[in-house]
């Protein structure tokens, strides 16, 4: 069975429809890169893929459940939701953030365990955080905040995860770091759905793709079936060429 199902889902903002009637089947092992311009709805299918944002019509299934029969406790449990906001209105320590991952795992009056303060100090020292612990988060800059953002979902242990953006304003170096520690977590049998504007995280990550035009139509499916450069073109209104390159296809705009 799936983890996560959009069954004929349509998402509208004010009058108008972004995704019409969208069916995908997210399962176990499997990353899905949604990709599209801006103001397309990559953000608002993640709310909805959420449990958060309504839809116009259609359902979003959680293991098989509507996801308004499913508790949030559960929810939070079976899944992870990074947003793009990574602000915090009051003062908190990055480890105090990153923490906040285990609360679903925790009963109403339950401090973390010394086991739940290692398993995020750890997720922190995968993306290159170790020594930020005790750190404001506002005192961050922009990467290293949405890193320690990527480390609570992380610390969350869902088994699905929702990252919306979690490579922008990562420089070269971190976000090949962050994608390897992705690429841990679907071999450990996570799956993941990520927002890029970058086609080419997906040769280094996903084996599904999930194309959104921003007037209602979409295309979804495996890599070799969804990213190409026609489908690119159309995309982003843009000329886009491949390069091959060890067996992948590396997708370049055209000048
Ligand atoms: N509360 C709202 N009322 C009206 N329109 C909204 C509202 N929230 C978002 N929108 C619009 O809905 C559209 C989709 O927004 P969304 O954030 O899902 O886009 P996105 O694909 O994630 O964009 P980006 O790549 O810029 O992050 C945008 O045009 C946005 O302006």
């Amino acid at each position: 069975m799936s983890l996560l199902q959009a069954q004929n889902l349509s998402l509208k903002q004010g009058d108008r429809e972004l995704i019409c009637n969208l069916n995908l089947q997210i399962s176990a092992g499997e990353a899905w890169i949604v990709l599209g311009e801006n103001g397309c709805g990559k953000s608002t299918l993640l709310s909805s893929l959420a449990g958060w944002f309504k839809p116009s019509a259609g359902q979003v299934l959680l293991g098989g459940v509507p996801m308004q029969q499913v508790a949030p406790l559960q929810r939070a449990k079976q899944l992870a939701w990074q947003t793009q906001q990574d602000e915090c209105p009051f003062p908190l320590t990055v480890l105090e953030k990153t923490l906040t991952g285990r609360h679903p795992h925790l009963s109403r009056w339950e401090w973390e365990s010394a086991a739940d303060l290692a398993l995020a100090q750890q997720q922190l020292a995968r993306l290159d955080l170790q020594g930020f612990a005790e750190r404001d988060l506002a005192s961050l800059s922009g990467g290293e905040r949405r890193r320690v953002s990527l480390a609570t979902a992380l610390t969350q242990q869902a088994p699905l995860m929702l990252l919306d953006e979690p490579l922008s304003q990562l420089d070269l170096r971190h976000q090949q770091q962050a994608l390897a520690v992705l690429r841990e977590e679907l071999a450990a049998g996570r799956s993941i759905v990520m927002v890029s504007h970058d086609p080419n995280h997906a040769a280094q990550l996903a084996t599904h793709a999930l194309l959104l035009f921003g007037d209602g139509t979409w295309s979804a499916g495996v890599l070799v079936e969804t990213l190409n450069t026609k489908l690119l073109s159309r995309l982003y209104h843009h000329p886009v060429s491949a390069i091959e390159q060890n067996g992948s296809s590396w997708f370049v705009p055209m000048r």
